[in-house]
Order: structure tokens, then C-alpha cells, then sequence
């Protein structure tokens, strides 16, 4: 059994407006979603190492940095440091995994492993016990508003059957096109932890958009429960936080 999991993407917040986007969602998303971009790993550019520690003074929600960038080996264990309770480095851009995994680890975050659609996991078997959420990108990185990769889904079906096979702890995360009419198909395929941006902040409620998605998952997905405790009664490092129930 896993939790079902909803963390609305900074992204598609109103930039002007960020710490009102934070507190919109607060008690209601499980993580705050940070996609970090330098311009060299995609074609676009956000969230700066001062925007996560202005960020993480704004929110009791825990924040999860999803680093698009060239050289995570450099800079993911400085996210950690400005308070990212999670870390997930693309696959595609790691150069050390081992090094770099250790240095979040060190920092005091947990740590992800990104992968692009047309990136295979079996490429990293033997690495996955070394993080704590897998990240299937359901979209190519970059921006969001995206459509939702159908093609995407056998290879969630995959990853669930390799976790469940081999007993990994790991969450299984997506990220890129979720909204009303994705987020079934991606929970019954194996989903547990949802990244939706513009399906959160582009609704009139967002807090409501995010309860609507997880109420969705729940209900097609018998292996999901909801959160333990309300997302707004915990707090970063509490050992509760989005832990499997
Ligand atoms: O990593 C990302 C883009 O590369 C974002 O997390 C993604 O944009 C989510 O937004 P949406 O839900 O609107 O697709
Ligand atoms: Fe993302």
C-alpha cells in the first residue's frame, strides 16, 4: 500500500504571486513541486537556489526540487541545503550518481531519479536502491502545459512490476500533462506520487484541484490510501511526511 500524493507544480503558479500560490494549496497538497531549469539542460530557465530558500520560509509544505540542469553533480546538494526535503536528479545529465546521491543524502534530503520518456530504467537497475522516488517524465522537460504522454504508460506499468518485484522503497512519481482526465490511467497503471501543475493552479480553487485529483486516484487505484494525517498538520522532517502507509 502507498499513499496517494499530489504535488502542484510551482511552474504554473503566478510568478508575481508565488507565496500565495504556496499558501492557496497548504494543508491540502502532500509537496510543493520545484522545477528547477538552466537553460542548458531544456530551453528555459526557473527557480534559482535563492527562490527555493525564499520558497521554503513561505511554506510548512515540504518541497520537491526537480532539477532540470547540466550538471546536478555540482548543484543538488545546495537544494538540499536551502531546504528541498526531496532532490531529483535526470538521469541523462548525472555524471557520479553514487557521489552525488550521497552529497543530498548528506544535506539531509531524500533524493529522486529523473528519467525523460524515451530514457529507459532498466538502464539504472541496479542504482534504484540509491534513491527514494523514480521520477517517469510524462512529458518532454522543459515546460508545462504539456499533453500527457500516453505512451508513457506501459513503461509506469513496468516500473510498478520492477518496485513490487524486487520490494524497492521507492515512490513512483510523474510529472507533465496531469490533470482530470490523465490521472486515472496513470494511478491504475502504478502512480503514486502526481505532479500537476497547471491542472492545480490553472483551477479557480487550487486547494480544491489538488483534493479532485487524489479523490480520482484513490478511487481507481485500490493499492493507494489516502494521506494518514492531513498534509497540513505535518511539518519538514517529520518522519511522517508522505510516508507509505
Ligand atoms: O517538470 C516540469 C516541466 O518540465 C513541470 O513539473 C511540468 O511542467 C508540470 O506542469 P503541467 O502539470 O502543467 O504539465
Ligand atoms: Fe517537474
Amino acid at each position: 500500500m502507498a499513499t496517494a500524493q499530489i504535488y502542484p507544480s510551482m511552474l504554473a503558479a503566478d510568478f508575481g504571486r508565488l507565496a500565495d500560490a504556496a499558501l492557496a494549496v497548504e494543508g491540502r497538497a502532500d509537496w510543493l513541486h520545484v522545477d528547477v531549469m538552466d537553460y542548458h539542460f531544456v530551453p528555459n530557465l526557473a527557480f534559482s537556489p535563492d527562490a527555493v530558500t525564499a520558497l521554503r520560509s513561505t511554506t510548512q509544505t515540504p518541497l520537491d526540487c526537480h532539477l532540470m540542469i547540466e550538471d546536478p553533480d555540482r548543484w543538488a546538494a545546495d537544494y538540499a541545503e536551502r531546504g528541498a526535503a526531496n532532490v531529483t536528479i535526470h538521469a541523462e545529465a548525472v555524471s557520479d550518481l553514487r557521489r552525488t546521491t550521497a552529497a543530498i543524502r548528506a544535506a539531509g534530503a531524500r533524493t529522486g531519479l529523473a528519467v525523460k520518456p524515451n530514457t529507459p530504467v532498466e538502464r539504472y537497475l541496479d542504482d534504484l536502491h540509491r534513491f527514494d522516488l523514480l521520477l517517469l517524465m510524462t512529458i518532454e522537460p522543459g515546460f508545462g502545459g504539456q499533453k500527457f504522454m500516453t505512451e508513457v504508460l506501459p513503461k509506469i506499468e513496468a516500473a510498478r512490476r520492477l518496485i513490487d518485484d524486487r520490494g524497492l522503497d521507492l515512490w513512483l512519481q510523474i510529472d507533465g500533462g496531469v490533470n482530470e482526465n490523465t490521472v486515472e490511467q496513470a494511478a491504475a497503471a502504478g502512480v503514486d506520487v502526481f505532479v500537476a501543475g497547471t491542472a492545480v493552479f490553472g483551477a479557480d480553487d487550487p486547494g480544491e484541484a489538488v483534493e479532485k485529483l487524489r479523490a480520482q486516484a484513490l478511487r481507481v487505484a485500490p493499492r493507494l490510501t489516502p494521506p494518514a494525517s492531513p498534509p497540513a498538520s505535518r511539518s519538514v522532517g517529520d518522519p511522517a511526511v508522505g510516508d507509505p502507509a
